[in-house]
């Protein structure tokens, strides 16, 4: 019998993570829209490596930001777009260049079938308020301007055509169409982006339209919610439980309510016992920047660093990329998707379906750590040597034997000081990571 939500907070609360989220581990965020047409950011830090002020603002390393960046009126972005365009270009011209003519959504789907990815975030309308759906309450959309269809329905079914879950993307609480004043701090961003009750009902009603129209698995809204409208979101959320039943929802509510957490770049907190999910672009930013070739994005060894780390604490991975505006995916994200997909059809056992082992990673130095997961009764040791050919590393407190998953790897295991002695010669298939499995959990 399909659990009925009422519209209170009491009523969401007994809303659980569903298995297909815990178990899914990966998904593959993306941010597409007019920013890929300028395509442009300068690369400057992390978030989170800074503090959120106005360097951070003036010098956005978010290419998605380009309409804000422009509208502080100095800094990189300003000069590049008055170099490029000229300074009475607006930024919704943009709308009439992006043309997605090269735009498969079935290549895309195979794409991240082929990376391993349970689940896909599309982007529906980001902080520029240019939606990606033929939203009933603005046309001011990819299927009346520039691409002339719906983004958001056409890549869904793509991505469900794989056996994919889709997620959407909504900016909450920015919306520059409403309110663009120059963000230049976080008081700006939480507190006078759009401020109207108008806008509160607007960001409702498109909730509820993205929720009736696509029913998508995970709603992932960002930044916050219009604080005039806090008081709909049971109504909103018991709604979406009431229609996709497994769906799940982040902690960008206000903090309000939420199935998981959300981490950033280094932003952001995760704690194990947690469902958490860490989420970031391929380089600095969530948009594609043209600036950012193969050696300024995130190495192959760090992406599956990053997975291993993640999933090992109780997290999803929801790692971002910024297609091109004419549809295309960089190769050097491609490279990445592919290489995370093919270690993952060889370790992928100790990944889907784990679940968090009551044993804490261990740091061997900044380059080596070993990680833990478990499933079906068995303990898998994720052994991350970075950079390196061959480890030797002393797991402390366990025994027995250790087979590792990939058969390319070469590896001794010794018991030695109450412990197990892991000694890798060949990592095999498995990049960086070697992953063993010990059938019995000590
Ligand atoms: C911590 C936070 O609220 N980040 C907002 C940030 N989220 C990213 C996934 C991108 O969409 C950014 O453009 C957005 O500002």
């Amino acid at each position: 019998m399909k659990k009925r939500y009422a519209s209170t907070w009491e009523s969401l609360k007994e809303h659980q993570v569903p298995q297909w989220y815990e178990d899914g581990k990966f998904g593959i965020f993306i941010h597409w829209g007019l920013y890929s047409v300028p395509a442009f950011a300068p690369q400057t830090w992390e978030l989170g490596e800074v503090p959120p002020d106005e360097t951070w603002f003036s010098n956005n390393p978010y290419a998605e930001w380009y309409y804000n960046s422009i509208h502080v009126g100095y800094g990189p972005s300003y000069d590049y777009h008055v170099k490029k365009y000229g300074k009475d270009f607006k930024y919704e011209q943009f709308a009439d260049m992006w043309k997605a003519e090269k735009w498969n959504p079935a290549e895309w789907a195979r794409l991240f079938k082929k990376a391993g990815a349970e689940y896909v975030v599309l982007t529906t309308k980001h902080h520029d308020g240019f939606c990606l759906f033929p939203s009933k309450y603005t046309d001011y959309n990819a299927s009346k301007r520039g691409p002339q269809r719906d983004i958001v329905g056409d890549l869904t079914d793509a991505v469900r055509g794989e056996n994919l879950r889709m997620g959407l993307y909504y900016s909450g609480i920015v919306d520059w169409t409403f309110a663009d004043d120059p963000i230049l701090n976080n008081d700006d961003l939480f507190h006078t982006a759009s401020p109207t009750f108008a806008y509160a009902d607007y960001a409702y009603n498109q909730s509820m339209e993205l929720i009736d129209r696509y029913a998508p698995s995970v709603f992932w809204n960002d930044i916050g919610w219009p604080r005039q409208g806090e008081h709909n979101l049971p109504y909103l959320l018991s709604h979406y439980y009431n229609t996709v039943e497994d769906g799940v929802v982040n902690d960008r509510f206000n903090d309000l309510y939420y199935d998981f957490t959300t981490k950033e770049y280094q932003s952001g907190s995760a704690n194990r016992r947690e469902k958490w999910e860490m989420c970031r672009g391929m380089g600095l930013s969530f948009g594609y920047n043209a600036m950012e070739s193969d050696d300024k994005i995130i190495s192959i060894e760090d992406a599956i660093s990053l997975l291993v780390s993640t999933v090992a604490n109780n997290g999803n991975l929801l790692l971002n990329i910024g297609p091109r505006a004419d549809g295309t995916i960089p190769e050097e994200q491609e490279k990445r998707l592919l290489a995370i997909g093919e270690w993952l059809g060889v370790n992928g056992e100790a990944i889907y379906g784990s679940r968090c082992s009551s044993r804490e990673s261990i740091k061997y130095t900044d380059q080596i750590q070993v990680h833990f997961t478990e499933r079906d009764g068995a303990l898998y040791v994720l052994i991350d040597a970075k950079g390196k050919s061959q480890v030797s590393v002393t797991v402390p407190g366990l025994s027995g034997n250790a087979v590792p998953l990939d058969p390319k790897v070469e590896a001794d295991t010794a018991k030695i000081d109450g412990g197990l002695r892991f000694t890798v010669k060949n990592f095999g298939d498995s990049q960086n990571v070697a992953v063993f499995r010990l059938n019995r959990i000590m």
